[in-house]
């Protein structure tokens, strides 16, 4: 018997080289969405200096011998992390030329024909997630973004499939290794500044999502290629990430909006940092203290836009989230039931399905 077979999802890369001058429906978002859209440059040209701006942290004072310095560079982290939920670090140790290096060999993968990207082709229908992938339309409405990505575990090291990794360009790698293993570093100490910030001992936040052994880092490089209607599409739609911490890179081409104060504020490009957001689950074990704030990426019509997105997750199943005893007082009584990590994904996705469900159409 033949065994049926799959069509592959439509590549945005495809269609957007075809040449076309107005978008498929599909990438339309609906009317109420479409006011608040534009070309991400536009968007990034008005972007006004007395307008809030994401916040900018310098980690340097971590590595002070001085303890007030060090308390001072805790105390700025957590007010981003308690007013925004995200921020731009910069000082973060990592060698610049590595992350040139990161940046290159993910151009130089999505630099490959398309025919040969689908070799490294997810099968999310089989549950097989990690690989290269387009949103496939899961919900009535068809709506699809106007991406293409590839998503792979990058630690810990035997927790990895290297199989389903890119092989071309040959030191992709190694480069991702070698990049995984510095931001793990990143993430013990934001972990542990964010950890004193909220009162507790260095190591808790860490421990609380499963430390080095249990703590999965998923890397997604976000390709967003020219759109030529902006101001009706979306790379990513709004959402909030549920991981515990999450780290961006980008090259350097705007495109990632926040919403903050009641308006989309679109972030700007920081030479030399990374932009990380604290997570949904971040945002539970703080009892709300730490904010996971809203976002979503615009697209443009003159430049590919590349992000890297690095996943910083606790173990699906062992691990029961919820806010720390500490943080929870008469005053400020819980404001998160407990669930796993997967229950909470399944919650807002179910979440999601009924506002779909409730929408005028
Ligand atoms: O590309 C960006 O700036 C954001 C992507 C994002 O939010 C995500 O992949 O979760
Ligand atoms: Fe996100």
């Amino acid at each position: 018997m033949p065994t049926e077979i799959m069509p592959l999802p439509e590549r945005v890369e495809s269609l957007a080289s075809s040449g076309l001058t107005t978008i498929p429906k599909e990438y339309v978002r609906p009317e109420s969405e479409r006011d608040s859209l534009g070309d991400a440059f536009d968007e990034a040209m008005k972007l006004n200096s007395s307008g809030p701006q994401v916040p900018v942290v310098d980690l340097a004072g971590f590595d002070s011998p001085d303890e007030a310095v060090r308390a001072k560079c805790v105390e700025e982290l957590k007010k981003a992390a308690e007013d925004w939920g995200v921020m731009h670090i910069v000082n973060h140790r990592i060698p610049l030329e590595l992350i040139d290096r990161v940046r290159e060999v993910g151009k130089g993968f999505f630099d490959l024909p398309v025919e040969q990207k689908e070799k490294y082709a997810n099968d999310q229908a089989s549950g097989e997630i990690q690989g290269y992938g387009s949103k496939l339309a899961n919900n009535e409405s068809g709506q699809l973004e106007w991406e293409d990505y590839y998503f792979h575990l990058i630690f810990p090291e035997e927790k990895t499939n290297l199989s389903l990794w890119p092989k071309e360009p040959e030191d992709y790698i190694e480069v991702t290794k070698e990049f995984a293993k510095e931001l793990r570093v990143v993430v013990t100490k934001m972990l542990s500044m964010l950890s004193q910030g909220l009162g507790l001992e260095s190591g808790k936040l860490e421990k609380e999502i499963g430390g080095m052994e249990e703590l999965l880092m998923q890397m997604k490089i976000n390709y967003y290629p020219k759109c030529p209607q902006p101001e009706l599409a979306l790379g990513v739609e709004a959402h909030t990430d549920v991981s515990s911490l999450t780290f961006l890179l980008t090259n350097m081409v705007p495109g990632l909006q926040l919403y903050y104060g009641g308006k989309w504020v679109i972030a700007q490009c920081v030479p030399d940092s990374l932009l990380v957001h604290i997570g949904d689950t971040l945002e539970i074990l703080s009892n709300g203290r730490y904010r996971s704030i809203l976002h979503r990426s615009l697209v443009n019509k003159e430049r590919v836009r590349i992000s890297w997105a690095v996943f910083c997750e606790p173990p699906k199943e062992t691990i029961v989230l919820k806010p720390l005893p500490e943080l929870v007082t008469e005053a400020a009584p819980a404001k998160f039931p407990p669930r796993t990590f997967k229950q909470h994904i399944q919650h807002k996705l179910f979440k999601k399905t009924q506002e779909d469900f409730t929408s005028p159409k």
